[in-house]
């Protein structure tokens, strides 16, 4: 059988939040930017939310960042928690700037040049695409104080409403990550055991990893402690979309480009247990619930995501994926049938958790959207998905996993 994973990569070591979290505050080189994002997070967070109206009182503040001086990226890239923060910084702004805009017109949005150009240079250093994504939300936006057993040992640097239950929501995904290295961990020593043709490891370790899913589970539902739905629904999610945005460039040229926003579908420790289980070409697969830009181009939706992940956890996730497919055969191949049956058994309890984690997701994207739709909010995900439908799909497809 082929060793397909390189055992070594850091993923295994440390999950997917960086080794070396961002700062909480830019250099002083670098105040413009932070002194503009706090003048937002004061204007805007308190007590106005986006509208379709858009904020136009706001004008003063979006001619700022029109105002701002072209600051220099060259060494924010030679030091990766400062780098991390500039990008942070840079795609709160952008996001600030696009939402506080009154849609009046289907016109894209022109990037001004001291925010599209910084931001666009960091960006293509880290392998992102010039949008606000889950990495600035959460991976590039939190700090660790105390032994990060509990929530509150997550400081959060920066929201877009000012709020508690932002945070609160911020926290919950940065705990998820953070377990996720525990996770990443036990997918090495099974990988590991795989490669030895080690059976009884191999269900031991699954088991393990079963566990973890379960705690996610949890994690995730409590998000109902400090997170009000209205509030979330009303005054957070309507900061994560994307768009159609015209970034200017140096000569006075522009290029036009279409985003979707940020979604928790671009969490590299989920989209790792799909891959490490080899059920990727079930939920990541075309299905009619899958949106599609206006460009025609047509890709499932999780695999769309994927492209909002940095490069590396890209590159990482695509080799996982290649050893998906090696664990099943080895399950099901093993001439060891009496083993072989309690490591399938051990396999699918970690599909059985995942499937607990995807219905328990459910239940608080009907609270969260589905509830408050009813209230006369706008429909969807920011994804761009249409919520449940597209996530009881993909909870089926992970049903659909578990080996016989
Ligand atoms: C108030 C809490 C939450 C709400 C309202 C919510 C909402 C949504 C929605 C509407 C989608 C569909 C894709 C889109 O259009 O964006 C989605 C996808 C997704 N969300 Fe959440 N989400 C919440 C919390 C979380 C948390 C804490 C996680 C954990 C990392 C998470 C992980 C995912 C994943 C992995 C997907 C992709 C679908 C899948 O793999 O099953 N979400 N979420």
């Amino acid at each position: 059988m082929a060793h397909l994973q390189n055992l070594s990569s850091p993923y295994f070591e440390d999950g997917f939040l960086p080794s070396q979290p961002a700062v909480s505050r830019l250099p002083s080189q670098w105040d413009d930017w932070e002194d503009v994002l706090s003048e937002a997070a004061s204007r805007l967070g308190f007590d106005l939310s986006p509208s379709p109206n858009g904020i136009p009182e706001l004008e003063e503040w979006r001619d700022s960042i029109r105002k701002m001086p072209l600051l220099p990226t060259q060494e924010l890239c030679n030091n990766p928690p400062v780098l991390l923060r500039a990008r942070q910084v840079l795609v709160f702004l952008l996001h600030f700037y696009i939402h506080s805009i009154p849609k009046l017109s289907t016109t894209p949005i022109h990037i001004p040049l001291p925010l599209s150009i910084p931001l666009r240079a960091v960006s293509e250093h880290l392998g992102l695409p010039p949008i606000c994504t889950y990495s600035d939300t959460i991976c590039y936006n939190y700090s660790i104080s105390g032994s990060a057993d509990c929530l509150e040992d997550f400081s959060i640097h920066s929201t877009f409403s000012s709020t508690q239950d932002e945070v609160h929501f911020y926290r919950i995904q940065v705990m998820i990550e953070h377990r996720g290295t525990r996770a990443m961990s036990l997918m090495k020593s099974i990988i590991s055991a795989v490669n030895d043709s080690y059976l009884r490891p191999t269900s031991t370790y699954l088991d393990q990893l079963a566990n973890i899913v379960d705690e996610f589970t949890e994690i995730l539902e409590n998000v109902r402690a400090d997170c009000d739905p209205a509030v979330f629904f009303n005054r957070i999610r309507v900061w994560f979309p994307g768009g159609k945005l015209v970034y200017d460039l140096e000569g006075g040229k522009s290029v036009e480009e279409e985003w979707m926003g940020s979604s928790a579908a671009q969490s590299s420790i989920i989209q790792a247990l799909d891959a490490f289980l080899g059920i990727e070409p079930l939920t990541h697969k075309q299905g009619k619930y899958d949106v599609q830009p206006s460009d025609g181009s047509r890709m499932a939706f999780l695999a769309r995501m994927r492209l909002y992940l940095p490069a590396d956890h890209r590159a990482f996730l695509n080799e996982l994926n290649r050893f998906g497919q090696q664990i099943r055969e080895f399950i099901l191949d093993n001439p060891d049938r009496e083993q072989a049956a309690e490591t399938m058994e051990a396999y699918n309890r970690v599909i059985d958790a995942m499937r607990k984690f995807r219905s328990g997701h459910i239940r608080t994207v009907a609270l969260y959207v589905t509830t408050q739709q009813g209230k006369g909010g706008k429909s969807g995900g920011t994804g761009g998905t249409s919520g449940i439908p597209f996530l009881k799909s993909i909870r089926d497809q992970t049903i659909k996993g578990r080996m016989e």
